[in-house]
């Protein structure tokens, strides 16, 4: 078997998709992308596709190695999402050529089904309590909303008092029946952290994400050693190389790689199993598409110490075009009691809407995040 073709289609409402066609008809999707930079990634798909065109797609270790290590500059976000989504296009196509999903491909199943967690509250966390009280007709009793909005480097009791209020609401509301992230989204700085992490101690989040910024990842164990609450981290970091550093140091209970931008399968496969080997828990961020999702899910299902994965229906993201939207069969994703099933095809077991996506492609908006800025002027960090 041979790739013949790399096709990428930038989609609504912030996503690409990947499609790696053969000389044997089998094809594979990808979604190789980072929020905000979906055209740069694009470019090193197709750097990629020069040397993976006439490769055989099931050799994906050699083509994996051979991707990273073939760059004498290497790593980082872009160049490590562009690996991700091929990674993802060959695993469901040696999946596709077997006649089995990935997960069988890596061992089997740990488990039955698998807990996942819905966004509440938006950039600017308002109507928490609702937006919580809706989902959980629908089956969820666990999210994640950010836990502050700008802060400075040294904000005011003000500002600490006004984002530990919002989770105060929550817990006087729904108290035990709900349980939730706080994400920093990497807006506070290690000071900030400290501070916040105390207050919010007696509201027993489930953990918090990004407590300062992953370059800012030797106040973990610092930041770890002041709190109960579990650390989370994970979304910009892209590969073992940098993972290990961070179990390596402590502090972080929860890894969360992109499976998007660390490397794909193969990479966050290995990730997984690192972090088991350090007690730590693993739980893919994906505020992405289906077919992140879907890869997602495939490791989710072998990793014994994958504990939630985020999915990004109803996220504040999605605007224009939903989770759901670019699938065949709307079911694959269905949520259960707040979790959801192994995806049984061939593959990333997923069925991308071709159609449907070729169409979105011909007008996809070219996002960006927001640029913050405090009330100084100064650049803010989203
Ligand atoms: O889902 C999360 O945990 C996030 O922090 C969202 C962030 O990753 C945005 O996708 C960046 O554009
Ligand atoms: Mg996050």
């Amino acid at each position: 078997m041979k790739i013949t073709r790399l096709h990428t289609y930038r989609v609504a409402p912030r996503w690409m998709f990947l499609k790696v066609e053969t000389d044997e008809g089998i094809s594979g999707w990808g979604e190789p992308v980072i929020e905000g930079r979906a055209r740069t990634v694009e470019a090193a798909v197709h750097e990629f596709a020069e040397a993976l065109v006439g490769r055989d797609p099931r050799d994906i270790n050699d083509l994996w190695q051979t991707m990273y290590r073939s760059n004498f500059y290497r790593g980082g976000a872009i160049l490590m999402s562009a690996i991700a989504g091929i990674d993802q296009a060959l695993w469901d196509i040696k999946g596709k050529a077997l006649g089995v999903p990935v997960y069988q491909l890596l061992g089997g199943k740990v488990r039955d089904r698998m807990k996942v967690y819905s966004w509440v509250g938006g950039d600017r966390p308002a109507d928490i309590v609702e937006h919580m009280q809706r989902l959980m007709e629908g089956g969820f009793d666990t999210f994640k909303l950010n836990g502050t909005e700008e802060m400075t480097m040294l904000d005011s009791p003000r500002a600490v008092d006004a984002a530990v209020a919002k989770v105060a609401a929550v817990h006087e509301a729904l108290g035990s029946q709900v349980s939730f992230g706080l994400d920093f989204h990497g807006r506070v700085a290690a000071p900030m952290a400290k501070r916040l992490l105390k207050e919010l101690e007696p509201y027993k989040p489930l953990f918090v994400e990004e407590p300062v910024l992953a370059e800012q990842a030797e106040h973990y164990p610092r930041l770890a050693a002041a709190t109960s609450i579990p650390l989370a981290a994970g979304e910009r970091m892209y590969s073992r190389f940098e993972f290990k550093r961070v179990l390596q140091e402590g502090g972080i209970s929860i890894l969360q790689p992109d499976l998007s931008h660390a490397g794909g399968i193969t990479e966050c496969h290995k990730i997984a199993a690192m972090a088991e080997a350090y007690d730590v828990a693993f739980a893919p961020h994906c505020p992405l598409g289906p077919v992140a999702l879907a890869a997602c899910l495939q490791v989710d299902f072998t990793a014994w110490n994958a504990v939630l994965q985020e999915q990004s229906m109803g996220i504040h993201y999605n605007r224009d075009a939903e989770l759901l939207d670019y699938v065949v069969n709307k079911d694959d994703f269905r949520i259960e009691g707040g979790y959801m099933r192994a995806l049984p095809l061939p593959g990333l077991g997923v069925e991308i809407d071709e159609e449907r996506v070729v169409h979105a492609s011909r007008n996809a908006p070219d996002w960006r995040n927001p640029v913050w800025r405090h009330l100084d002027g100064s650049v803010a960090e989203w």
